[in-house]
């Protein structure tokens, strides 16, 4: 990504959402972009697991685990499997594991924080369905750009 995330806002801030939830980085990418694809998953990370094992074609996959961070919604396997799939960046209002493995992954990662505690496997959840967090909405098919500053999310490619 060649472009902040303060300097979209700047110039398209009319028509982005800028997202509150201050995440925490993990991957060794400090910066990606992408279009959005999306998971609804409470403490179960089947789902997570099954889309970053599709292909990701440059896109982002953006979680909604409701905030929890009880249990761990993706760690160094699944990570690694987006990698191999061609995601460019996974954005988890939950929790990872893993973190160690995690530094060291050509992947964008943001989770709100870290827990050793392994989800539920029973695929409860959604996919693909708008989600929002932090004062901002994620549909599948917006474009997602993060940085250091933090996340922004727009309805079409801006940069
Ligand atoms: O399997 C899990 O629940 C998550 C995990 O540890 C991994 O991706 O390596």
């Amino acid at each position: 990504m060649n472009v902040t995330t303060a300097d979209l806002f700047d110039e398209y801030g009319y028509e982005l959402a800028s997202c509150e939830t201050q995440f925490r980085s993990y991957g060794a990418r400090a910066r990606f972009a992408g279009p959005v694809a999306t998971v609804r998953c409470h403490e179960d990370n089947a789902l997570v697991k099954k889309v970053l094992a599709t292909p990701g074609e440059g896109r982002v996959l953006v979680v909604d685990g409701g905030g929890s961070l009880r249990t761990a919604l993706m760690g160094d396997l699944i990570a690694g499997s987006a990698v191999a799939n061609g995601w460019t960046g996974v954005v988890i209002n939950g929790a990872v594991r893993d973190v160690a493995a995690l530094r060291d992954l050509d992947l964008g990662i943001r989770a709100l924080g870290s827990n050793p505690r392994k989800s539920a496997k029973e695929g409860v959840g959604e996919v693909d369905v708008p989600v929002a967090f932090g004062g901002a909405g994620f549909r599948p098919g917006s474009w997602v750009y993060a940085d250091e500053d933090g996340i922004v999310v727009a309805d079409r490619r801006l940069a």
